[in-house]
């Protein structure tokens, strides 16, 4: 069986732009692969283009492929796409808010993608709809169901938008930053909820998160990104028993704390660069404390060792 999605060597441009140079990543079902790094680094422009939204943003994928259950996405066309979107592929997005329709009943916001995307009558989506809601924790789903979303909290908002992910049976959920709007105890049980969701039915689930505490203890894979590239993968608890790159170290030496201000990496002084200003070299070497000087000047290669990579010329096993 191929893998459910793998991503190879994906380089997206907006203009002269290269938001995404070189990212792999793969995910297979039953597994939860979490994509880290700061804000920049690209993980939310990784999630637009497997779900096929580059174009609607100004962007295109200039070279790689996108695997999705062994097919190709980057050549299927926007029709095909659109049936993908939301049936066998679902993005969870950081706002609830901007994945609901503020006059239209939670409920029948569920209930419209099963009908769609399943095919299913009205009487079967409800049901559908009802038994999603209560395996997604919602107290008293048939009240809930027609409620409006603003009656809702942030949390239950937020579990209707995974209820209603789930409602066209998709074999991959991308969530970006699907907590990051929530309280902390939320939080917890969301990705808990989540978690569970995954083991359950076999999905796969791309995690987009800042915080490599919910890595640690969520993930099974982990894709730490730096300005458009992965500069480490592989299985987390391999990660962080050993972590090869000096960015993943930093990265696991701030898990964040309260009060931290989100973004900031302790330790590592400065900001990843825009996708206009990329330092020659490896992109991480003006905030490198090991830098030497072939960091400076040529990029590091993606070195594959028993099922991790890293791209750093001072890893072990690395050469330049
Ligand atoms: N609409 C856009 N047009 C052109 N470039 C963009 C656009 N949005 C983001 N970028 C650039 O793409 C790069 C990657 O951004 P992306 O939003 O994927 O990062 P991210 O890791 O998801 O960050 P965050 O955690 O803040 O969501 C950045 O250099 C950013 O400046």
């Amino acid at each position: 069986m191929p893998a459910l999605l793998k991503v190879e060597d994906l380089h997206i441009g907006f203009g002269p732009l290269e938001p995404l140079s070189g990212v792999d990543i793969a995910v297979d079902r039953g597994r939860i692969l979490g994509l880290v790094g700061e804000s920049g680094s690209g993980k939310s422009m990784t999630a637009m283009s497997v779900m096929g939204l580059l174009p609607l943003m100004g962007g295109r994928i200039k070279s790689g492929r996108i695997l999705f259950d062994g097919t190709d996405l980057t050549s299927i066309g926007e029709k095909a796409y659109r049936n993908l979107r939301g049936g066998r592929i679902a993005l969870i997005t950081q706002n609830p808010m901007t994945s609901l329709d503020p006059v239209v009943k939670v409920g029948r916001q569920i209930d419209q993608v099963a009908e769609i995307h399943l095919k299913l009558d009205r009487r079967a989506a409800r049901e559908k709809t009802i038994g999603l809601m209560a395996r997604m924790r919602i107290p008293s789903p048939e009240m809930t169901y027609d409620l409006f979303p603003h009656q809702l909290s942030g949390g239950l908002r937020q579990r209707i938008v995974i209820a209603m992910a789930l409602a066209g049976d998709p074999d991959l959920l991308i969530a970006d930053e699907p907590t990051t709007a929530l309280d902390v105890t939320v939080q917890a049980q969301i990705i808990a909820l989540l978690h569970e969701l995954v083991k359950e039915k076999g999905l796969g689930l791309v995690l987009i998160t800042h915080d490599m505490g919910v890595v640690a203890q969520t993930c099974d894979e982990v894709a730490v990104m730096y300005c458009g590239k992965v500069v480490e993968y592989g299985q987390v608890d391999a990660i962080f028993d050993a972590p090869r790159h000096p960015y993943t170290r930093a990265l696991i030496g701030c898990i964040p704390q309260p009060g931290m201000a989100q973004g900031s990496l302790a330790g590592i002084p400065g900001m990843v660069p825009p996708a206009s200003a990329m330092p020659a070299g490896c992109r991480f070497n003006p905030r490198c404390p090991q830098a030497i000087d072939v960091c400076r000047a040529s990029s590091p290669p993606s070195v594959v060792d028993a099922g991790r990579s890293v791209a750093c010329f001072l890893a072990e096993g690395a050469s330049a």
